[in-house]
């Protein structure tokens, strides 16, 4: 997408657009079932109209509409905040706040895009939650109507395998809202990441069933969730997983395709069609990511971590091969002729992972085909041979019992070896400069793919920060993107120079896991402090 948009985008800025496209990009991308959370008012509408594009009804959607002034007073009443109840009635629509003071922090145990995740004990029940604090800046209505829609899609939802809303906290004088949630101790990307830690076969069964059935679960009730991955996916010390974050996830209708935003999904699990710029899309992109994170967790790595959009469809090409001219044609993708590649590529899944378990290929195969249509549902693919051949799933209550692990701590355990790796070097370079022959013919690192992830989560936070809080904006704009390794002007064409060599997925190994893994990533950050760390750098500016 680089560098089409990329002018694009920068001569927008230029006219100081560039935050009104974003939301009118949802707006357009949304229109039917968040009609009223994204517009912003006449003139976005009479833009949509003047495009000619579809709109389900023009009564408002009562789903998102704003409360009657009965209600709204009754919400007061009830002790819901009045800006609230004013943006979001329906989301809250029969619910009573919990007070602030009923919980008692315990550590702050995540951070998102919008939001702080804290551990916290109920001290009516004594149970331990997690609390999702959630930021608006001076109360924006548009950030308070993406948590709105998140509330109303969470309150949907009811399976063992997604993560359940358990209740909202607030109270009539405060500007902020926690979601309150089950307390999941692990997720999967944490796990997965562990070095001391190898899913055997039946384990990986046992989480992607697991996965499929809540996927399941929100697809039959017409929910996309639109950023499955591994730090998405949480794991209680039962086993069980919970597909979480619904931040992007939006309603859909199967029998009326209506236009999305094509900015979801977090690039690695990011399925081609949106790469592509889709904007009718289905359930397909969620069984894209789920296939990226089988393979993922049967490689014991990403299978394609790609740095920027052009580099990721690459990647996807060089292993699912290039479209046939037929879907091209068919497809009608608004990128195609941008990222069409001039080099054609042959499909090398089985190749690439012949090293995985027989049964596996086959659902990774549907489940990554390059034709969404082609793609299984949930449905499928829990009856798929993967699930019914030996070994079967394990029961997940049989998984082994981790000490406490995230992506975040994850990252912390990369940003220590990453620190030690340079405070290594350094000594070396010491040594080194006293032996300079030692220096030829020293292997080219790794690229340190977290690295990169950990850039886009900063430059996520920062444009986040900086802009109103549209979701969409949760990925880099793409003249933001082109910023990564793709230069503004170049060409469009996707050369194979812009793709580092890929590591073969050869040796993986099933084996049992450890029985004691001691592997306790270090103290996690205090909260007060970094809120201090903040404000300091905030009266710095
Ligand atoms: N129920 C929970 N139990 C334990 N930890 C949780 C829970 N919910 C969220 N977290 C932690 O907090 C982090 C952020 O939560 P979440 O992903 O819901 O927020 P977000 O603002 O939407 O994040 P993102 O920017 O990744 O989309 C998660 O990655 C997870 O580590």
């Amino acid at each position: 997408m680089g560098c089409a948009f990329g002018k694009e985008a920068s001569r927008r800025e230029e006219r100081g657009e560039e935050v009104r496209e974003a939301k009118a990009e949802v707006g357009r991308g949304e229109v039917v079932e968040n009609e009223n959370i994204e517009k912003e008012g006449g003139r976005e509408e009479r833009r949509t109209r003047a495009r000619g594009e579809r709109r389900r009804s023009s009564k408002p959607n009562p789903r998102l509409s704003n409360p009657p002034n009965h209600v709204h007073g009754e919400q007061v009443a009830a002790g819901w905040p009045s800006w609230l109840s004013k943006v979001a009635g329906e989301a809250i629509n029969g619910l009573t706040p919990r007070r602030a003071d009923s919980f008692e922090k315990l550590d702050k145990i995540g951070q998102g895009t919008y939001s702080n995740v804290y551990k916290a004990r109920d001290t009516l029940t004594g149970k331990i939650v997690a609390l999702k604090k959630v930021r608006f800046d001076n109360l924006e209505p548009e950030s308070v109507k993406f948590m709105a829609r998140e509330i109303l899609i969470l309150r949907r939802l009811d399976h063992p395998n997604v993560i359940k809303l358990e209740g909202l906290v607030t109270s009539r004088m405060s500007c902020s809202l926690y979601l309150v949630f089950e307390y999941m101790v692990h997720d999967l990307a944490g796990l997965a990441t562990n070095p001391a830690i190898k899913f055997t076969e039946s384990q990986v069964k046992c989480y992607m069933h697991q996965l499929f059935s809540g996927l399941e679960h929100c697809h039959n009730r017409h929910v996309l969730h639109r950023d499955i991955k591994g730090s998405n996916l949480l794991i209680d010390n039962d086993g069980i997983l919970r597909i979480a974050d619904f931040g992007l996830a939006s309603f859909y209708d199967p029998n009326h395709k209506h236009p999305m935003t094509s900015r979801v999904v977090t690039l690695w699990y990011r399925p081609p069609e949106l790469l592509l710029g889709a904007t009718e899309y289905s359930v397909g992109v969620d069984l894209w990511s789920a296939g990226c994170i089988l393979a993922e967790l049967l490689a014991g790595k990403p299978i394609m971590p790609g740095r920027t959009e052009v580099e990721q469809l690459h990647k996807i090409f060089k292993l699912c091969g290039s479209p046939s001219d037929e879907y091209w044609k068919k497809s009608k993708l608004p990128h195609a002729t941008i990222f069409k590649p001039q080099q054609s590529y042959k499909r090398c899944i089985a190749e690439t992972f012949k090293d995985f378990p027989p049964s596996s290929l086959p659902l990774i195969d549907t489940l990554l085909a390059i034709d969404p249509d082609e793609r299984l549902t949930a449905t499928a693919a829990l009856h798929s041979e993967f699930f019914t051949t030996k070994p079967y799933a394990c029961e997940p209550s049989s998984l082994p019992k981790y000490p406490p692990s995230k992506e975040m701590d994850a990252k912390l355990r990369d940003e220590e070896a990453r620190r030690l790796r340079a405070a290594g070097k350094a000594n070396a370079d010491g040594v080194k400069k006293s032996r300079p022959r030692e220096r030829v013919g020293r292997g080219i690192p790794v690229p340190e793919a977290n690295a990169e992830l950990q850039a886009n989560i900063d430059r996520r936070r920062l444009i986040t920060h900086a802009n109103a809080k549209s979701k969409s904006e949760k990925f880099p704009p793409p003249h933001q993107d082109g910023a990564l390794g793709y230069p503004l002007g170049s060409s469009h064409h996707m050369d194979p120079v812009f793709d580092p060599p890929d590591v073969p997925f050869s040796s993986t190994n099933f084996s049992q896991p450890k029985a004691n893994i001691q592997t306790w990533s270090g103290p996690l950050v205090d909260s007060a402090a970094v809120g201090a760390q903040r404000r300091k750098k905030k009266h710095g500016k």
